[in-house]
């Protein structure tokens, strides 16, 4: 019988298995750095300037995208990368970031066939898209077809008392608790959320949501928005890992939490459902039911929901984080401050204003307007690129060619400093350049992105514009705006929206 040393067994065992794992290990890390580098040598986009690492892999841009979009402030990193590598950068193995108007014209265009990536698909609802989180474009343009209607110019003029109701219970809150014998400070950015998130609810739901009378973040309903964004937009950069985390399907048998207004969304959309409420206007929801009815084969109760929930999640703070650039570029600027308080006042002596101002006088007002695109230039709300992919045949952008399925995009925040459209001051705010030549202002009108472009352009623009447009005269006509802090450089936190924080002023009554 031959002996068995059970120790050099174990011994051949070990060197065996090690041996095996040293293959498999060494077999991993030569097809990876193969794979890095026939992406950095031989890919179609290997010219492109940009980050080493973002050229080898994925893993720079989730690393990248995730710490600034948790950290908030990936709006400005997009200006640096731009800033160091110039108008085009290779930001991930397949996708760039562009800064010229070329390429954001074509990028955005109609007709060009580039189309949504799955970044969008992230976002709520996932059984459901709504028009924004719609990635099928056949699909998107039937779903925006349904509703035109319901947001094209001439329902605008039927909205206008939602919003005159909504501006007179804002006043009345400032004049209750901020006006008095000695100042009171005011933190007029929360207050211009308020508005903001109140006026919608009457537009689409002809509700009142309580903001501004409660003056509090009622249900910390706003708060719970901003973390759903903080996700939403975050795993939106590297969207193949949201089914690992919210996207999980097993989640769904969890009762998901709801905030205040989607349960509001959800009782209102009951009620009208059942006919149960007599209505003397035509507000959002009630046109999204006429569509429904005149083309029941194309739009569900679910689009429904889907469709007035998502206008409320995408056109508030989008408003309330323009509204609160106007005031703080405004309020830092003196002169600025003082040449639209004197355009107010010269059309208020004149005769052409109403109480409150209407949005037709509001929009005869040219320092206005220039003051509320400039603030837009300086501050557009959406701070993260809106990426598309290249159409399957290819496209040549700025001429290169791209192939199909290349991820694109350009980000407002980059390509509304660009100096050769906006001049070389394009780093100031400066009302002015809006009103010097009539054909430049042209040229920057069509090269302003921040309500997007194209097949998806903005579809709440115009009304958004209407609460903006009104709001802001009305606000100076009646009270002098102090910031507490003359030297306020306000905080902003980039979620998707590029939300501010610390816009403190006094109010005094102004006498008329
Ligand atoms: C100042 C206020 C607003 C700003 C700055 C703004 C900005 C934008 C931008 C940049 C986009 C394009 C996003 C992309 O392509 O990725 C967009 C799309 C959209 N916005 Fe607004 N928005 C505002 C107000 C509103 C309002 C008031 C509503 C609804 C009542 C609204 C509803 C939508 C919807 C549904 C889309 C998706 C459109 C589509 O893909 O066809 N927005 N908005």
């Amino acid at each position: 019988m031959a002996l068995i040393n059970p120790e050099s067994e174990v011994v051949t065992q070990l060197a065996g298995s090690l041996s095996s794992n040293l293959f498999w290990i060494s077999f991993v890390v030569i097809i990876s750095f193969s794979r890095c580098f026939i992406r950095k040598y031989f890919s179609s986009l290997r010219d492109i300037p940009g980050p080493f690492l973002a050229s080898i892999s994925r893993v720079w841009k989730g690393i990248w995208s995730v710490y600034y979009g948790l950290k908030g402030n990936i709006h400005y990193k997009y200006q640096d990368l731009h800033e160091k590598y110039g108008p085009v950068v290779r930001i991930g193995f397949n996708e760039v970031s562009f800064a010229s108007p070329d390429a954001a014209k074509q990028i955005y265009s109609v007709s060009t066939g580039f189309h949504k990536t799955d970044a969008y698909s992230v976002y709520p609802p996932p059984e459901n898209p709504d028009i924004f989180t719609e990635t099928d474009e056949f699909k998107h343009a039937i779903k925006r077809r349904m509703v035109s209607n319901a947001y094209s110019h001439k329902t605008i003029a039927d909205m206008e008392r939602f919003v005159d109701k909504t501006e007179e219970r804002l006043f009345r809150q400032l004049d209750e608790r901020f006006i008095g014998s000695e100042s009171k400070e005011c933190d007029l950015g929360s207050w211009l959320e308020f508005y903001a998130f109140d006026v919608i609810g009457e537009i689409v739901f002809s509700k009142d949501f309580g903001f501004l009378s409660s003056g509090t973040d009622r249900d910390n309903a706003i708060q719970f928005i901003e973390s759903s964004f903080a996700y939403h937009s975050v795993v939106s950069f590297v969207p193949n890992y949201h089914k690992y985390l919210l996207g999980n399907p097993l989640l769904k048998f969890l009762a998901p939490p709801k905030s205040l207004l989607s349960e509001i969304a959800l009782r209102e959309i009951g009620v009208r459902r059942q006919g149960g409420k007599e209505l003397d206007r035509r507000d959002l929801l009630s046109r999204f039911f006429e569509a429904r009815a005149t083309h029941p084969d194309k739009m569900t109760d679910l689009d429904i929901f889907a469709i007035s929930h998502g206008a409320l999640i995408a056109g508030s703070d989008s408003t309330a984080s323009s509204l609160r650039a106007m005031l703080y570029y405004m309020l830092k600027n003196p002169q600025t401050y003082a040449s639209l308080k004197s355009e107010i006042d010269e059309f208020d002596s004149e005769g052409k204003l109403s109480n409150p101002i209407s949005y037709a006088e509001a929009n005869k007002m040219p320092y206005l307007q220039a003051v509320m695109k400039e603030a837009m230039r300086m501050h557009p709300a959406v701070g993260i690129s809106m990426p598309r992919y290249v159409p399957s045949k290819g496209a040549e952008i700025d001429g290169r060619w791209y192939p199909g399925g290349t991820v694109v995009g350009v980000n407002a925040w980059v390509i509304h400093r660009n100096k050769e459209i906006f001049g070389e001051d394009a780093d100031r705010f400066r009302p002015e350049r809006w009103l010097e030549d009539d054909s430049k202002a042209k040229v920057m009108a069509r090269n302003m992105y921040q309500f997007g472009a194209g097949s998806h352009v903005c579809i709440g623009k115009n009304i958004s514009l209407l609460e903006m447009t009104k709001l802001i005269p009305q606000l100076l006509r009646t009270y002098d705006i102090k910031l507490v802090d003359p030297d306020l450089v306000w905080t902003m936190n980039c979620q998707f929206f590029v939300k501010q924080k610390g816009l403190k002023v006094y109010l005094e009554k102004r006498r008329r």
